[in-house]
């Protein structure tokens, strides 16, 4: 990616770059890095390179709308903000920063359970729609007690992710022996419960460690009734690349699946998220919303996988860099930019509507469909 250092910030990749002078190096490695080679992260990325669109042309794209609904709840962009641990690396507020510049750009803002600012506080400084994700912990007082807390909060929805019952051995990690700082803290967890993500060490990294201690590596499909019996909100699973799994998804009650491989960061060598979108798609049936993260990078990007039938796309790494670029405002902006990408090719593709995109759009094959 080429981008002078100055100038107007038109894109994504602009965020990134700008985030890059400003972020700690092991800090950067821990965000951009994926698992051993990143043969996944770059293949997440290279899959949209490959596709190519089909526009129809006299449609009438006067006005464009990209306005969704998902579980009762209105957001102006099917753009959203994915899952991701520990913003207070990157910026003072953390998710509070995060939580607003979602809400002011009309976004979905899913909270990792490993972020650095409490439930409650991002709540309040939130104007929109917020899901609460999990990872299945082996401390089920503390998953219950978190359940209960974004519920009162107002949280939507429990996103659940299943591609991760150990982290990823992320090579840069382990070389930097990457530590979480002492001034960055799970604080939504019992500090006690979190304390070795302080404590790096060389070849190793300590968030691995602690998962790897933490995480119930246990856990089946079985496993999803007591997840159920604790709440009444909408269950989505992240982490879902198979259409075998997909059924199984539909057949457990559960209410939505994010087609997700983690951003490249579990196993290395996974399909790419793009290629393995349209066999879950089929797999579902329309029998719940599939939503899609990893490598989209510009609204052209978001309106291939919604093309190809996600309901929602997921933005990992770039509200990262928009968050150390600008704060709320950088968010804001990132994902006020992304839209009006997609609104801008979904006028030139002929389709004013989400409704009107299908795998008609699209003039690659991707992952054994059009
Ligand atoms: C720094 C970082 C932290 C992440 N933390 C989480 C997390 O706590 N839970 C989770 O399910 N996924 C996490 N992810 C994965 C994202 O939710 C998402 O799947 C991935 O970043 C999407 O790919 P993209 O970065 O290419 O958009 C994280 C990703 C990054 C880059
Ligand atoms: C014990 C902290 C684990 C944080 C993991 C965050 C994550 O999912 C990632 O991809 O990184």
């Amino acid at each position: 990616m080429t981008r002078p250092r100055t100038g107007p910030v038109l894109t994504a990749s602009d965020y990134q770059h700008l985030a890059r002078d400003v972020v700690d190096p092991d800090v950067w490695d821990f965000i951009e890095g994926g698992a051993e080679s990143e043969r996944t992260l770059a293949a997440n990325v290279a899959a949209f390179d490959r596709v190519r669109l089909r526009p129809r042309v006299l449609t009438d794209v006067s006005t464009v709308d990209t306005a969704v609904s998902l579980f009762g709840a209105d957001f102006a962009t099917p753009i959203g903000v994915a899952p991701t641990a520990y913003h207070r690396l990157v910026d003072a507020e953390g998710e509070v920063a995060t939580a607003q510049g979602a809400g002011a750009a009309g976004a979905l803002f899913v909270v990792s359970v490993f972020a650095s600012r409490t439930l409650e506080d991002i709540a309040k400084a939130s104007p929109g729609g917020l899901w609460l994700h999990l990872y299945w912990l082996s401390r089920r007082d503390v998953l219950a007690d978190l359940i209960r807390r974004a519920a009162d909060a107002g949280y939507q929805a429990l996103l659940l992710t299943v591609d991760a019952p150990r982290i990823g051995r992320r090579w840069r990690d382990m070389r930097n022996g990457f530590a979480i700082g002492a001034d960055v803290t799970a604080v939504n967890i019992d500090e006690a419960v979190m304390a070795s993500t302080h404590r790096g060490g060389t070849g190793r990294s300590a968030i691995a460690e602690h998962a790897a201690q933490s995480f119930d590596q246990t856990v089946t499909w079985a496993d999803l009734a007591w997840l159920r019996a604790q709440t009444s909100l909408p269950i989505v699973l992240k982490g879902i690349l198979t259409a075998e799994d997909a059924i199984l998804a539909v057949e457990h009650g559960v209410d939505g699946i994010v087609v997700s491989n983690h951003g490249g960061r579990q196993l290395d060598g996974a399909v790419a998220a793009l290629d393995a979108l349209p066999e879950v798609v089929d797999a579902v049936g329309g029998a719940m919303p599939v939503l899609f993260d990893g490598g989209v990078r510009r609204g052209t990007d978001a309106l291939v996988a919604l093309a190809l039938g996600a309901r929602m796309v997921l933005l990992g790494r770039p509200p990262l860099w928009a968050l150390a670029a600008g704060g709320a405002d950088g968010v804001a902006g990132l994902l006020e930019t992304t839209t009006g990408e997609l609104a801008h090719a979904m006028a030139l593709t002929g389709r004013p509507r989400l409704a009107d995109l299908d795998r008609t759009v699209l003039s690659f094959r991707v992952g054994g469909e059009r």
